[in-house]
């Protein structure tokens, strides 16, 4: 497969290093003014360097937002008259993308997370319902090389997609950052503290990841009546504290998730 990536930065050189690392990709251009320019690697500045009459299979668009239509503003006939164009870019919509492309090929929105830079990472996907069921299959195959990925058929489920598993890692980090501070304010070396929430954290997602493994059974069996995770557990649920807070910061996200689509 031939492929442009048009930004390669975190997301979009996880996605393409692990592509490449899987023999997904046979032949990878990059687009991204962050990097030295080499054409004999595939490597460009600007899209206007990029040989016009290549013809790519799939073209990724992994820029911010702000940049989207922007970006994919040069594209020839040629680079996308047999290409299936695919964006994570946050909350900019199919409309938008296929205006920017002139409607030359299909778009295919993603929302990944940084984890599928070890091959767990988690991605949401939507396409119009006139979408190639072959076309659907490969950007399925692709995603599925880096970790899972779904489906969804109205694209505004991406927005609480991205709030809920495109974010997500940050919320899992910044959990582990407070649990380690506390273990340190409890007497522990820093770097045993940080170590203890790193394996527990690995440990309980490996248990969640069981098949039919229910999250509630999960909790219980760790909390014995009377005992420190339920003296623990009665603080984070005290009047319903901790969902409340997890409701009002995913709302937030996919708020955000939404104004960008309406900007776009
Ligand atoms: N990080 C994450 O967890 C996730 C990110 N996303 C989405 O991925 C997209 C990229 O995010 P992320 O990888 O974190 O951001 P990065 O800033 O790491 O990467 C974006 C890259 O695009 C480059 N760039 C800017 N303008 C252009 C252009 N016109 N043509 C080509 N390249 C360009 C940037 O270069 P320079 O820095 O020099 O401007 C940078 O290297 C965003 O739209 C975000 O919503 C989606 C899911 C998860
Ligand atoms: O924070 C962001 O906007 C992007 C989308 C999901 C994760 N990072």
């Amino acid at each position: 497969m031939n492929v442009l990536f048009i930004g390669y930065g975190r997301m979009g050189g996880a996605l393409g290093n692990a592509w490449l690392q899987a023999g997904l990709v046979n032949h990878l251009s990059i687009v991204d003014p962050g990097l030295t320019a080499d054409a004999e690697q595939g490597r460009y500045i600007r899209l206007e360097d990029v040989p016009q009459h290549r013809a790519f299979d799939l073209i990724v668009l992994a820029v911010k937002p702000a940049y989207a239509t922007a970006a994919l503003a040069g594209l020839t006939d040629h680079q996308c008259q047999q290409a299936t164009v695919v964006s994570v870019a946050a909350g900019v919509t199919e409309r938008t993308l296929s205006n920017a492309v002139g409607q030359r090929c299909p778009v295919v929105r993603a929302m990944p997370n940084t984890p599928v830079l070890v091959g767990a990472g988690c991605t949401g996907l939507y396409a119009t319902e006139h979408f190639d069921a072959s076309r659907q299959a490969v950007i399925s195959r692709l995603f599925e090389a880096v970790g899972a990925a779904y489906w969804v058929s109205e694209e505004q489920q991406l927005d609480a997609v991205t709030a809920i598993s495109g974010s997500g890692p940050a919320y899992y980090h910044l959990f582990s950052e407070a649990l380690a501070e506390a273990g340190i304010k409890l007497g522990l070396d820093p770097e045993l503290a940080r170590s203890l929430a790193a394996q527990t954290a690995f440990g309980a997602a490996t248990l969640q990841h069981q098949p039919h493994a229910n999250f509630t059974d999960l909790r219980v069996a760790v909390t014995s009546p009377n005992g420190t995770t339920a003296a623990a557990i009665d603080v984070f649920e005290t009047q319903g504290q901790l969902r409340a807070l997890v409701e009002a910061a995913t709302g937030a996200a996919h708020r955000r998730s939404v104004e960008l689509s309406n900007e776009s």
